[in-house]
């Protein structure tokens, strides 16, 4: 029987993963149930740290939710209801004021960003803070706040704060340094996102070469992706050539951001990924996306974490603090840009960048 709370939600039908032979990136595979005793642990440090200097993207398993559970299918079913059900008049009271505010939270428009060649994204996207009580939210995702929560809080506890304790200890520091410096409630923007990308007209694909969303570095600490089906991410390898992302059922596809490559002084470096038009047999659907965008708290300074003997033995020190912008500035500086801003051609070929508080940043062709 239906709730009579719970509105009645458009289930999302998942399409087959694509029969086209893509070249995938090798990613590891990270089992967290391996981490549960300090020599898995010590093993899967390696691991993440090898992954991250190698191909910047890996994959987590076990890492505590079934596909039933409401975080991934489930989830992504109800990220396409809300985006779908909430009406054009609804949406625009709760968008989100990106460029006044530098914050994604609520409804960034359709065509907000510009790709290239005047061509404007074709994305919906609906972003909520891991406090879900820090704004007003359309109706139809109210019932729905309870369980956003909960997903944010254990994305933040038992997958983020894990790969925070793993990526410290590669660095040879206690266990919680990175653990301390993104703390659940203190003052930060780690929040939940939901995205849904139409099909775009064909002028459109010509125009971009079939990218939509240029490549990029996130601006946070560590990204965390909820595996889904439909083949359209890639990550730029070390070879300078764009590899695809495997689906890989109930896994979670794990980057590093900005902040995590200037608190690491560049040991852990910054993803460089795109998004693409799927492969042809997956064309026709729309793609949903469930993130969490993890950063640290606004008041840390982005500056390399140099106790760390690692980074001593690379030679990396801490500058003057007053050079390093905080997670605030940051994320304000990046979000209120991204799309927005003209970009210049840079040296290398294919790339263009803009200058964010004193910091080059790239993005890719
Ligand atoms: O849609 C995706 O798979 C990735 C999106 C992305 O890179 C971003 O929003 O920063
Ligand atoms: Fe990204």
């Amino acid at each position: 029987m239906p709730s009579l709370t719970v509105p009645q939600i458009p289930r999302y039908i998942f399409p087959p993963t694509t029969k086209e032979k893509l070249d995938y990136a090798d990613l590891a595979v990270i089992d967290f149930s391996e981490a549960h005793d300090a020599k898995g642990r010590a093993e899967l440090v390696i691991q993440v740290s090898e992954a991250i200097q190698t191909h910047g993207f890996f994959y987590i398993i076990n890492h505590g939710y079934t596909p039933a559970q409401v975080f991934h299918s489930n989830g992504l079913s109800r990220a396409n209801g809300v985006l779908l059900c909430v009406d054009a008049d609804e949406q625009r009271s709760y968008i989100a004021k990106i460029s006044e505010t530098g914050s994604f939270q609520g409804y960034k428009p359709r065509q907000y960003w510009h790709i290239d060649d005047g061509v404007h994204d074709q994305l919906d996207q609906y972003a909520v803070n891991r406090d879900v009580t820090k704004r007003e939210h359309p109706e139809a995702l109210r019932p729905l706040l309870g369980e956003i929560g909960a997903f944010a809080r254990h994305t933040h506890f038992n997958v983020l704060h894990q790969i925070l304790r793993l990526l410290a200890l590669g660095l040879e520091l206690p266990e919680d340094t990175l653990v301390n410096l993104h703390g659940f409630s203190s003052v930060g923007e780690s929040y939940v996102r939901m995205m849904k990308y139409y099909p775009r007209s064909q002028t459109d694909e010509l125009k971009t070469k079939n990218v939509w969303l240029k490549g990029h570095t996130d601006m946070g600490s560590i990204t965390v992706l909820y595996s889904q089906p439909i083949s359209a991410l890639q990550v730029l390898g070390r070879d300078g050539k764009w590899k695809w992302i495997k689906h890989i059922e109930n896994a979670l596809v794990i980057n590093t951001g900005d902040a995590m490559e200037f608190l690491s002084g560049g040991y852990y470096r910054a993803t460089i990924h795109r998004v693409v038009q799927p492969p042809i047999d997956q064309q026709n659907h729309p793609r949903l996306g469930l993130f969490y965008f993890a950063m640290t708290d606004d008041n840390v300074k982005l500056a390399p974490l140099a106790d760390s003997p690692v980074l001593k033995r690379f030679g990396i020190v801490r500058g003057s603090d007053d050079d390093a912008p905080t997670m605030e500035a940051w994320r304000k500086g990046r979000t209120s840009a991204y799309g927005q801003t003209q970009l210049k051609a840079a040296t290398e070929d294919n790339v263009e960048e803009e200058l964010i508080n004193g910091v080059v940043v790239k993005h890719y062709n």
